[in-house]
């Protein structure tokens, strides 16, 4: 199989290409460094192959998506260019029991952003079950590590140095003041909410890794559940899923003060719902890496599906 990863050069095209190389089922085609903008060039290569990732910036994807002529080509785009449009399929098979042979049938996945990934792990389920009422005035916020802003802001957090893990001393810092994040409408149109969550997330002076936590009153959710509840419910949602782990609620009631660390999951494609709080007041999280679950990994997870693979090969 043929396979084009396209911003094969940025933060998440780099890990795909890293993971795909140590693959014999894999060959990986690929332009040098410097001709990698060039369109003529980007077209040959997209046509030749029986599978491209888009790994670039939504105008960059956009683009890509008009040089693919061959019907055969199918295409994983990572960028935020296609997440709700109607012609894609969205690339979390987690999402509900059919959605992973959509993917599997798909010649368009859009892979979900790593914060929507999170939100829509977390809540998607409550409202399917009819826990969360569709109109409930959803809050969500999101602990993100810097390399969720690709090559600009990782370079603005190391100074130059160039080196991971080398940033000078940032505070945590909320963005997204005007609360209009690019996932919002994602993370409405997948979670199956009426209106859109007010969404604040913060980026942190950590590589990567994310944590996202939606509060709820219990008074105001449909039959008033107690915290065990809520927690059996989405335990049963997601029971076998390779992907996605409901902690115990044992584990979480204790609360020790690092169990919601952002950074658990990192270096994996899992994800991780924690519940925690009272009967009065829940807490839902989830954990993951940004740069596995909330994208690379997760685009893998869907290249595998599309091929008729395990879903877990090579992540
Ligand atoms: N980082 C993350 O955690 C996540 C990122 N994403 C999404 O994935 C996509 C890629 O993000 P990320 O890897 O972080 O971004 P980066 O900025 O790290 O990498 C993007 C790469 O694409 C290249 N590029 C830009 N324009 C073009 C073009 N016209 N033709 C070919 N190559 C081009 C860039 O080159 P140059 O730098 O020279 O311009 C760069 O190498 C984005 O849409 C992003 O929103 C999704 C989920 C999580
Ligand atoms: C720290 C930071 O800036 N993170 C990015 C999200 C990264 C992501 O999920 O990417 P896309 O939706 O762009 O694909 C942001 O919040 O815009």
């Amino acid at each position: 199989m043929n396979v084009f990863v396209d911003g094969q050069y940025g933060t998440t095209g780099l890990l795909i290409h890293e993971r795909l190389q140590a693959r014999s089922d894999v060959q990986l085609l690929s332009i040098p460094e410097e001709l990698k903008k060039d369109p003529e060039i980007r077209a040959n290569v997209m046509n030749e192959a029986d599978l491209v990732f888009l790994c670039l910036p939504d105008e960059a994807a956009r683009e890509a998506v008009t040089l693919i002529r061959n019907l055969n080509t199918r295409v994983i785009d990572s960028s935020t260019a296609f997440r709700t449009d109607e012609a894609w399929t969205y690339g979390l098979p987690e999402l509900s029991a059919g959605q992973r042979d959509k993917i599997a049938g798909a010649a368009r996945v859009s892979v979900p952003g790593c914060h929507a990934t999170a939100f829509i792990l977390a809540i998607n389920p409550l409202i399917q079950l009819g826990i969360l009422p569709r109109d409930y005035p959803v809050d969500c916020s999101s602990l993100t590590g810097y390399s969720g802003g690709g090559k600009g802001l990782i370079a603005q957090y190391e100074n130059g140095s160039g080196q991971q893990g080398k940033s000078i001393s940032t505070p945590p810092l909320h963005y997204r003041l005007d609360l209009h994040h690019k996932h919002l409408p994602e993370m409405t149109k997948f979670a199956g909410l009426a209106y859109k969550p007010l969404f604040l997330p913060t980026v942190c002076d950590f590589y990567n890794g994310m944590v996202a936590t939606i509060p709820m009153a219990t008074r105001l959710l449909h039959h008033q559940p107690k915290l065990s509840e809520i927690h059996a419910a989405l335990a049963d949602y997601y029971d076998g899923e390779r992907f996605v782990r409901v902690l115990p609620l044992e584990d979480t009631e204790l609360l020790s003060s690092n169990a919601l660390d952002p950074t658990r999951c990192n270096g994996t494609n899992q994800a991780e719902i924690l519940v925690f709080g009272n009967d009065d007041q829940v807490v839902v999280a989830c954990r993951l890496d940004n740069l596995g679950k909330g994208s690379s990994g997760a685009a893998i997870q869907c290249m595998n599906l599309m091929m008729g693979l395990d879903e877990g090969l090579g992540l």
